[in-house]
């Protein structure tokens, strides 16, 4: 069974339509990430899909269902003084062994003391994620999770978030602007522009003519995700999400 599955989904913000038409769903275990333009809706989708939005369709959540949100822009003013350990606690206290566990699992052990102002932005972004798994989620809902981290830092985020799904299964849900990342560590992947444009296993999608236009080829690809205008007809590609599914899990 599906943990999350959204059927015809559309959002609006205001009078503006941001999503339409939109399927997805996301199973245990599996790494999915969706990529797309600035302002093509990927935050708006994670967030529909975590019941924060007013949205028409349908969405359904395995009953249950426990999910770890680490949001793109966390309103904290870092400069408040909040050492690690409390932050933790925000918004379910967990005892120090726990806490002590699921920071070693993030590799950063030694910094429950630290103030969270004086984290580097790597640090920060493994005490998000520390934050997410103490509630022992069946999916981690990452929005952009390494902005503002360097190429290593990135990597290294992702091995980790590989790490985390190999010994915890859970599902990961994220966004990335990362392409080489994108290849390398879902699933599956979503090209989202207002509405799916395709999806299936990286190696499908990065064959896809959809993906193609948006992403453009090769190393230059990562420029044409902020130039695209995207205006190409669609091919229908929902249609073989059921056959491209069916490869994600097969690999
Ligand atoms: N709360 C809001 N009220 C009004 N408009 C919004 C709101 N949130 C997002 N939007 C608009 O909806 C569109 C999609 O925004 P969203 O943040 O989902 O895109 P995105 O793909 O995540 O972008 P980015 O890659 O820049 O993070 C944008 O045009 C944005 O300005």
């Amino acid at each position: 069974m599906s943990l999350i599955t959204a059927r015809d989904l559309s959002v609006s913000h205001g009078r503006r339509q941001v999503l339409r038409g939109v399927n997805i769903s996301i199973d245990p275990g599996e790494i999915v990430t969706i990529v797309g333009p600035n302002g093509s809706g990927k935050s708006t989708l994670l967030r529909a899909l975590l019941g924060m939005l007013r949205v028409s369709g349908q969405i359904s959540r395995k009953p249950g269902l426990v999910v770890g949100y680490v949001p793109q822009k966390l309103a904290l003013d870092r400069s408040l003084p909040m050492p690690v350990s409390c932050f933790l606690n925000l918004p379910t206290r967990h005892s120090p062994a726990k806490q002590a566990e699921v920071l070693r699992r993030v590799g950063v052990p030694d910094i429950a003391r630290q103030q969270v102002a004086e984290l580097s932005g790597g640090q920060f972004q493994r005490v998000l994620l520390a934050r997410a798994l103490l509630a022992r989620p069946d999916l981690l809902v990452l929005d952009e999770p390494t902005q503002g981290l360097d190429q290593n830092g990135e990597a290294a985020f992702y091995r980790l978030i590989e790490a985390v799904r190999r010994e915890m299964g859970v599902a990961v849900l994220m966004v990335s602007h990362d392409l080489h990342v994108v290849m390398s560590a879902s699933d599956r992947v979503i090209c989202l522009n207002g509405h799916v444009c395709c999806e299936g296993t990286p190696h499908v999608v990065r064959d896809a003519p959809e993906y193609r236009a948006l992403f453009g080829q090769g190393t230059q690809g990562a420029l044409a995700l902020y130039q695209h205008e995207h205006d190409h007809a669609h091919h229908d590609c929902d249609h073989d999400h059921a056959a491209k599914k069916d490869i994600a899990h097969a690999g």
